[in-house]
């Protein structure tokens, strides 16, 4: 028995914790969180205010390849920065080192959208979880791709084995109409020299990522290799050095919540990202992926109930990684 697996590893090697237990504790931890009230669905994006509230998903997909899932885990939903995720990868993969150059690797402690600190600190964003961050992510994609959106949605189709994974063209369009704000970023970052494309495009690609659609078990499925060491271990194909994703699980950790990922890690104690669509996905190093949906968001723009469900999971799993 390896002493350094998650408790829930080690339950489950040793027969603990049996598959219908498991599958019945997320049945009874959806049917909880449905009872949480709180939260308001993102309207700031007008394609996202009109999705159902009381959507409700998770997923436990575990690296010996067994799946536990409750509610629409096959829902497919707007990812939004859960897509920062894979822009990352790509964006490590084209650059390597050089990409800490030009964004650091320091929680912001400010909104996902903040602006003041960008200016404070010339234009290089805290870290690529927040929106300035996955601007400057796209940026490098859009200078080292010729057709960058498909080298993101090859991935991602490869990464969920399922090429039934589009972007959303109304939010894709809704994002363009009212993307003052991210648009702001990207002009700030261009003024200190720090964006190297043309501006429209950059966004374009950035706003397209976010509208990804895309369902519990195929955001599970598709960053397993992230608690994998770096290796799919559906397909057993090598997805990113292990060195990669150990630096991006800490990426998750410090900054993956927004201005709440000290509490999340306090409190859960796994890596995690969320996006304003109501997602949130958490790497369980050697173990698995957890991922959640519910729309309506709290103040930090991170899902009410989805936060519940990957809380009560692992706390009931035992998958703190501290
Ligand atoms: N936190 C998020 O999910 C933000 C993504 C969203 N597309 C935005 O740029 O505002």
């Amino acid at each position: 028995m390896n002493p350094d697996l998650p408790q829930a590893a080690r339950d489950q090697q040793q027969g603990i914790v049996a598959p219908d237990d498991i599958q019945a504790l997320c049945e009874s931890i959806l049917q909880q969180a449905q009872q949480v009230g709180g939260g308001k669905v993102a309207d700031y994006i007008p394609a996202l205010a009109c999705v159902e509230p009381e959507q409700c998903a998770l997923t436990l997909a575990t690296l010996d390849g067994k799946l536990y899932q409750a509610g629409a885990a096959q829902q497919a939903f707007s990812i939004q920065s859960v897509s920062k995720l894979y822009g990352l990868m790509l964006a490590m993969q084209r650059v390597g080192d050089e990409l800490w150059q030009r964004v650091q690797m320091e929680p912001s402690g400010q909104p996902f959208n903040s602006i003041v600190q960008l200016e404070w600190e010339k234009g290089i964003p805290r870290n690529p979880m927040i929106n300035a961050g996955a601007i400057l992510v796209s940026d490098v994609l859009v200078s080292h791709y010729s057709a960058s959106k498909n080298a993101v949605l090859s991935l991602v189709r490869q990464l969920a084995g399922s090429d039934d994974i589009f972007a959303d063209a109304d939010v894709h369009q809704s994002e363009l109409n009212h993307g003052s704000r991210n648009a702001a970023l990207a002009y700030l970052m261009k003024s200190f020299g720090n964006l190297h494309s043309d501006v429209g495009e950059v966004l374009d690609h950035y706003f397209w990522q976010c509208a990804l659609s895309m369902s519990c078990e195929q955001l599970a499925r598709s960053f397993a290799f992230l608690a994998n060491r770096g290796i799919c271990p559906f397909s057993g194909n090598s997805i990113a050095s292990h060195r990669d994703t150990q630096r991006i699980n800490a990426l998750l950790s410090t900054s993956g919540m927004y201005d709440q990922s000290g509490q999340f890690a306090f409190e859960v104690g796994i890596p995690a990202k969320s996006g304003v669509g109501g997602g949130i996905v958490a790497i369980v190093p050697d173990f698995g992926v957890l991922a959640a949906w519910s729309p309506p968001l709290n103040n930090y723009g991170n899902s009410t109930r989805g936060m519940y469900m990957i809380r009560e999971l692992a706390n009931r799993l035992g998958l703190s990684v501290y």
